[in-house]
């Protein structure tokens, strides 16, 4: 029913109606109190309003206070802002207010104040309703007994006087829970303001940068369920595949953009705007944290909510704490970054928190919370690198973040170069270089690709992009130039020709400082340091402004010193990495600490969480096992002692040592990915011939090889492929994975079927595919987001080479 109608009905109804049409607002809260209202003025026979006098007797709303004193006296859990808004009005003095709060407990405060409003009369009482009605935030627990009785109402309702002095008082929402609610939106609000790992000095606002990126249903076997609309899709019911579960778990690649996801979300919900789901209260946490608890730290659900996020103040009766516990289902959580505390949680034993009282490490006050045994209804979401494992029984719904669609690389690149020449020609560039564009496509590289375009592109005169493959080292190259680059003095004139090498011997102080802070960090599994470990490190004050480390604010809210952590994980990878090239006392069985670190299952630091989580399974020996941060590190390792970083590293390093170290790679490679690739499961069939079934694990091992850009690896990988088939399906393959594929296949000598099916290839995957075409006799691409674009160049190029008898 519309406003306006329903005003129109109750004019109708209420004959005697004495206001005018302009002195009442009617808003969808007011209608309902209408209605309450109606249901109700069947007993009121009215004679006249006369604020305070008394003169109304026991009819109308005073008997409605009569006949449900009981349950008002039960369900009304806040008496402060009845009283703040009876004195306001005149109903109560502060001296009534004064004696009724010297009452020990609650209901004997409620019981008061109904004893006062029935004292003075109809309108008071009916104010009192009105109060209610109108903060349906603080009296939530009345909300289903006002929609029944204004049901009801429909069936009673005869005439009403009136009563739009009442109506004509707003009510003011004075209670502790409305007002940590604000506090909570306006913290939120200004947390979610700016991109979080933007250096200090340049904070870009979320809302001028954000741009959409895919988001992937996946069904209970991770199976596509299509792509989601939008963000409201995200927290609705649309996948929802475990209707007991909790949680929706989100899933993407370093840099898809999870935690700007989130950042996205909280910022929409501290602004008010539609999130799909109604949630009062939204309380942030990165997982990290958990596990930066000492093992013999306990705290309660409190604390981890009001002192770990947002403190309630002025609330002494406990009233915020409380009313999360009533109603647990307002409350949504978010939780980024799961996979960086997974090898805390061991699946077996785990005592249950239950009680919201009882203290227990942070870390199983997660699981317990996940999992739905703390704080049981309540809505969270939890994000994950690729390849995290959480049992599905916890999970509600699954979502793959999928970086951006060609549309929203556009949209992306327009807000990034304002300047329609600029745009143009980065578009130009990305036309002509679909690995680049497969790059891009994750939003963290496209952000680097695209600041380190624009601070060299300011620097030196002509700068482009390199027309060669550009690698994730190269874009990480890019980036510690420009923060290197980084002085105090804006340059006048530009400087000609573009050195690298200089700007990295020049910074090689800082560069040395902050590698070893990075390498530190990696072997102990921490990706947040405080003031005194970047000191130890030789990182000075001014270091920290370069760009490199960021700090992290609401870590502690207790007085504790200022915490730092880098730009984004993959760049403490890039340094760590970094540091055992530089680092003359690394000898060159050292610089494989990483990999051997991977090959050995890591002992979990804390037996204590998640029966509920885990089920990674047991880990076995293989150096391309998940342990992302450490892959990264290696990934880089490889790219570093590539022949294509040689010039600039011999400006950093020895080259005989830099020379020890490459061979010692290049052998531990050769041998290992031989090892990981006998150890694949395969099978014969007769249609189809010798299968190998890869895992995704392959990946690493191909990007490793890819970023070495060396042939005699790519040559020992190819020849390790035996089989007549490899099927790569489920194996969450990217665009730019395509061309480390390339890069290997363009070194196999025979004809082999592929499998990619279910994966995320794109368009600029296929296009990167172009090349090994001739070499596949099956082609399976399904289920992979690709357009009719792609089908073009398949077509073209089968019909080109007419080796395909399998197109999937
Ligand atoms: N939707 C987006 N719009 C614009 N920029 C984005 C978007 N998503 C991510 N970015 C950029 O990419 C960077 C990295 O994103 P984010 O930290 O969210 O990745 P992530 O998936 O959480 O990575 P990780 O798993 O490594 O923590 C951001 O700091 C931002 O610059």
């Amino acid at each position: 029913m519309s406003v306006e109608t329903s005003r129109k009905r109750y004019y109708t109804i209420c004959g005697q109606v004495s206001c005018s049409d302009q002195n009442l607002s009617f808003t969808s809260s007011g209608v309902a109190w209408l209605q309450f209202a109606r249901w109700q003025g069947a007993d009121w026979r009215a004679e006249g309003p006369c604020r305070g006098t008394g003169a109304w007797g026991v009819r109308g709303y005073s008997r409605l206070v009569t006949v449900h004193r009981e349950q008002l006296v039960a369900q009304v859990k806040n008496t402060q802002c009845i009283l703040d808004n009876l004195q306001r009005t005149g109903y109560c003095c502060a001296e009534d207010a004064e004696i009724i709060l010297r009452s020990a407990t609650k209901t004997d405060q409620v019981r008061k104040i109904l004893e006062l409003v029935q004292s003075k009369g109809q309108e008071a009482s009916e104010y009192l309703f009105y109060i209610l009605h109108e903060a349906q935030d603080v009296f939530i627990d009345l909300r289903p007994w006002f929609s029944t009785r204004a049901n009801t109402g429909d069936q009673h309702s005869t005439s009403l006087p009136a009563k739009a002095s009442v109506q004509k008082t707003p009510v003011i929402n004075t209670d502790p829970i409305s007002k940590y609610c604000n506090k909570l939106r306006r913290e939120l609000g200004q947390d979610t303001r700016f991109i979080a790992s933007y250096a200090q000095k340049e904070e870009v606002p979320l809302e001028d940068m954000y741009t959409d990126t895919q988001m992937e249903l996946l069904g209970e076997r991770n199976e596509s369920l299509g792509l989601l609309q939008g963000l409201d899709e995200l927290l609705g019911q649309r996948g929802v595949f475990n209707a007991h579960a909790e949680t929706i778990f989100i899933t993407g690649d370093a840099g898809v953009g999870k935690s700007i996801l989130l950042q996205k979300l909280q910022s929409l919900w501290a602004r008010r705007e539609p999130l799909g789901v109604d949630a009062k209260f939204f309380f942030k946490f990165r997982c990290r944290m958990f596990a930066a608890f000492r093992e013999a730290c306990e705290i309660s659900l409190r604390d981890l909510l009001f002192k770990h996020n947002c403190f309630p103040d002025l609330d002494v009766d406990d009233e915020v704490f409380g009313f999360i516990l009533r109603h647990p289902e307002t409350v949504l959580f978010t939780f980024d970054g799961y996979d960086e505390i997974q090898a805390a949680f061991e699946p077996d034993s785990v005592p249950e928190v239950v009680s919201p009282e009882e203290k227990a490490h942070p870390l199983m006050l997660l699981a317990n919370l996940l999992s739905g045994k703390l704080l049981a209804g309540s809505r969270k979401v939890l994000t994950a690198r690729t390849g995290t494992e959480v049992q599905s029984r916890v999970i509600r719904k699954r979502v793959a973040l999928r970086g951006f669609s060609p549309e929203s690389l556009r949209r992306y690149v327009a807000l990034h170069f304002q300047e329609r020449e600029h745009r143009d020609l980065v578009m130009e560039q990305l036309d002509a270089n679909p690995h680049l564009c497969s790059l891009c496509s994750i939003p963290l590289f496209c952000w680097i690709i695209f600041k380190s375009l624009k601070h060299l592109r300011s620097m030196y005169e002509g700068f482009e992009l390199p027309d060669t493959c550009v690698t994730f080292t190269s874009v990480f190259l890019l980036l510690s130039e420009v923060f290197l680059g980084h002085s105090s003095a804006p340059r006048l004139l530009k400087r000609s020709p573009r050195c690298p090498s200089d700007t990295f011997r020049d910074g090689a102080r800082v560069l040395g400082g902050l590698a070893k802070l990075a390498q530190l960090g990696m072997e102990k599994g921490v990706f947040v340091f405080d003031q005194d470990q970047v000191t130890s490190c030789g990182v000075t004050e001014e270091d920290l402004q370069r760009g490199f480390l960021r700090p992290v604010s609401h870590y502690d809210r207790c007085g504790n010193p200022a915490m730092f952590e880098f730009l984004h994980v993959t760049l403490q990878s890039f340094l760590a990495a970094f540091s055992l090239v530089l680092d003359e006392t690394v000898g060159p069985g050292g610089i494989l600490k990483f990999f051997t670190e991977c090959e050995h299952r890591k002992t979990p630091r804390f037996q204590l969480c998640g029966p509920c989580l885990g089920g990674s399974g047991p880990r076995g020996k293989d150096p391309f096992q998940t342990n992302e941060h450490l892959q990264f590190t290696n990934l880089f390792l490889c790219g570093l002692l590539s022949k294509s970083s040689a010039a600039l590293l011999e400006s950093l390093v020895p080259p005989a040592s830099l020379r020890r170290k490459r061979e010692a790679l290049k052998s531990y490679l050769a041998r290992s990915v031989k090892a990981h690739l006998r150890g694949l499961p395969r099978h014969v069939t007769d249609s189809e011939g010798s299968k190998v079934h890869v895992l995704p694990n392959f990946l690493w091992m191909l990007r490793c090889v890819f970023e070495t850009r060396s042939d005699s690896i790519a040559r020992v990988t190819a020849r390790g492929i035996s089989a007549d088939y490899i099927k790569m399906s489920y194996c969450n393959m990217s665009s730019a994975d395509c061309s480390a594929l390339n890069f290997v296949l363009h070194q196999h000598r025979r004809r082999l079927g592929v499998d990619m099916d279910n994966n995320n290839i794109g368009d600029y995957g296929v296009k990167q595919l172009q090349l090994s075409l001739s070499k596949m006799t099956v082609v399976r691409l399904c289920v992979n987001q690709i357009t009719d674009s792609s089908v073009e160049v398949l077509a073209e190029e089968l019909v080109k080479h007419r080796v395909v008898t399998v197109l999937g």
